[in-house]
């Protein structure tokens, strides 16, 4: 083998099925995203739970402004390379805009993110009408699913720029009851992004499926951020939900260590990277 991966103590592999038993438990689920195999060793490394090969490689991989020119034969490829650094970490990977534009396209999509880049579950973006018969046709056919509400980067245009989301009770009132759909839909999990902590903790509460936040308070049961942000890498500004675990620390490892234990703690993320 190439590279050594765990580096601690075998652990049992995560399942789709296991994310629900941590919610039951109480155990505050690790998520990051990585877009290589050298970050999925790091993430393996370091004990993360759910390693997210997401549509943000269209931002902090290629460049680009958006995630709307990300291809599925661009997530394949990421998600290939991710599945080869993994060993007991589920392995979770986006479809990316438009891949949902039919149901048909979606299988499509989602069979290739599982059979060619070897992932264990696919994650989409909103709660609409034909975003719940994507999620059944999945879930149908053995396809596990993670929903994606609140700020949903493939709608930058809709939402005039990554702005937080389910500020107005009116919008909040309709989040929720999305959450409840994606739910009874068939997704096994929920990333809520961009909305206030009061907003992540209700959802959290009310869902039996387990909720990972990114920019949506301490109170959801699980956490994710983008690799680059956690190692300081992005440039410019990056979200305020995002904390830079290197400073102050040795190693890439080191702040990845940093981070699980934050989160399993419920000490990250704390006000600062949260909204009210
Ligand atoms: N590096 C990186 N980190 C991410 O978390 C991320 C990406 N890229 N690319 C895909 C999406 C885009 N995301 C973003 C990007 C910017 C903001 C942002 O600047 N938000 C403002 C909030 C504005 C408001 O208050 O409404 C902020 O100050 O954080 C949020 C999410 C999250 N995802
Ligand atoms: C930020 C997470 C949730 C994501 O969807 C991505 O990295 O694309
Ligand atoms: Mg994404």
């Amino acid at each position: 083998m190439y590279m050594e991966k765990s580096g601690a103590p075998r652990r049992k592999p995560v399942t789709a099925p296991g994310l629900r038993a941590m919610k039951e438990k109480g155990q505050r689920i690790v998520a990051l995203t990585a877009y290589d195999a050298s970050f999925a060793v790091l993430a393996e490394r370091a004990g993360v739970d759910f390693v997210l090969v997401g549509d943000s490689l269209g931002m902090v991989i290629q460049g680009q402004s958006t995630t709307l020119p990300v291809t599925v034969d661009d997530m394949v490829y990421h998600t290939r390379m991710v599945a080869r650094g993994l060993e007991t970490a589920l392995l979770v990977a986006d479809l990316p805009f438009m891949a949902d534009r039919s149901v048909e396209h979606a299988l499509e999509a989602a069979w290739r993110l599982v059979a060619e880049g070897g992932a264990a579950m696919v994650k989409l973006e909103g709660a609409a009408a034909h975003h719940l018969a994507v999620i059944e046709a999945l879930v149908s056919r053995g396809i596990p699913v993670c929903a994606h509400l609140g700020l949903t980067p493939q709608s930058v245009h809709a939402m005039g720029g990554f702005k937080i989301q389910g500020r107005q009770q009116e919008a909040a009132d309709r989040l929720l009851q999305e959450a409840l759909q994606v739910e009874a839909a068939g997704a096994a999990a929920l990333v809520l992004e961009g909305i206030p902590t009061a907003l992540g903790k209700i959802v959290s509460q009310r869902l039996a499926i387990p909720t990972i936040g990114i920019g949506a308070g301490v109170e959801c049961d699980g956490q994710v951020l983008v690799i680059y942000d956690l190692l300081g890498l992005t440039p410019g500004r990056r979200p305020k939900f995002s904390k830079d675990f290197l400073e102050g620390r040795g190693s890439a490892l080191a702040a990845v260590q940093a981070y699980v234990e934050d989160v399993r703690a419920g000490v990250f993320p704390g006000l600062e990277h949260s909204f009210d």
